[in-house]
């Protein structure tokens, strides 16, 4: 089964291609990252994975429903999602569990909603399982930015998705953060059980291992995609930055920096 499919994906916004004839399938059991620079539009597609955005052109298929003909408050629950956006609206003082728990409604926010004790056991479960598990009673706005970043993945679980969307989640982690989270993923990646995985970053050291393809975007295009090794070269990821780079992968792990043993030529134009 296709998770993702998008064929020919043009957004429109400003009077720009935003995103620009973009096709790209992301089938059952993969783990995908996204990577480009600034403003390529790694955003824009988590958007109309998530349904929360129409194409102007082209066809989005999610979990084989066309965007369009499909009831989208119907879709979104089998679609977990963590990203900046979403995170803005849980309120400072919720309980971490409630922030949680809160997902199975659709919601942020606690009000009026009982929940089941299966709910509030499948929460705890998914804190514990990212760290969080002593931390339950504590208010969403006491977290630090890792421990918020695990609480907003534990709550894009919470609704047993098919698909799961992690918008930049080690984005303002410091390095014991980022490896924690890297670790994290990394065993959600492994275990097949887990839903379909595509995680946005800027930085191929964040690529947990067990993750499978790349999509590389460049100013709204395709780059490259495919399996990370064929993805990962220097050539494609320099071509991506805009930037000569050397690419090292070493025990399931990825790093880049600067080709600057050749001579810095600086940042290339995209
Ligand atoms: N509503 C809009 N009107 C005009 N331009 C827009 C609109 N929404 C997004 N853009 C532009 O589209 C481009 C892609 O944005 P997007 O947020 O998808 O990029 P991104 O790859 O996620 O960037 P970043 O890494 O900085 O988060 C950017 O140049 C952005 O300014």
């Amino acid at each position: 089964m296709a998770a993702l499919s998008f064929d020919d994906v043009t957004v429109r916004r400003g009077g720009r291609e935003i995103v620009s004839h973009l096709t790209w399938e992301v089938e059952d059991g993969e783990r995908w990252v996204v990577l480009g620079r600034n403003g390529a539009g790694k955003t824009t597609l988590v958007q109309l994975a998530s349904a929360r955005m129409h194409p102007t052109s082209g066809t989005v298929e999610v979990l084989e429903e066309r965007l369009g003909r499909v009831d989208v408050f119907e879709l979104r629950p089998r679609i977990g999602l963590a990203s900046a956006a979403l995170a803005e609206h849980i309120p400072p003082d919720e309980s971490v569990l409630d922030a949680v728990q809160t997902a199975s409604y659709g919601v942020t926010g606690r009000w009026r909603e009982t929940y089941e004790e299966l709910d509030t056991d499948r929460a705890r479960a998914l804190l514990a399982a990212f760290g969080m598990g002593s931390m339950t009673e504590r208010t969403y706005g006491t977290l630090s930015e890792g421990e918020r970043k695990r609480t907003q993945i534990a709550r894009a679980l919470m609704s047993d998705p098919e698909l799961l969307l992690l918008d930049e989640p080690a984005a303002g982690l410091d390095l014991g953060g980022r490896e924690e989270l890297v670790a994290a993923l990394s065993e959600l990646a492994a275990d097949d059980r887990s839903p379909v995985l595509v995680v946005v970053t800027h930085h191929v050291e964040e690529i947990p291992p067990h993750f499978t393809h790349a999509l590389l975007l460049r100013d709204g295009t395709v780059e490259a995609a495919g399996p990370l090794e064929e993805v990962l070269t220097a050539e494609h990821l320099s071509a991506t930055f805009g930037v000569e780079l050397e690419v090292e992968h070493r025990d399931g792990r990825w790093a880049a920096r600067a080709a600057a043993a050749r001579g810095s030529r600086g940042r290339r134009s995209a």
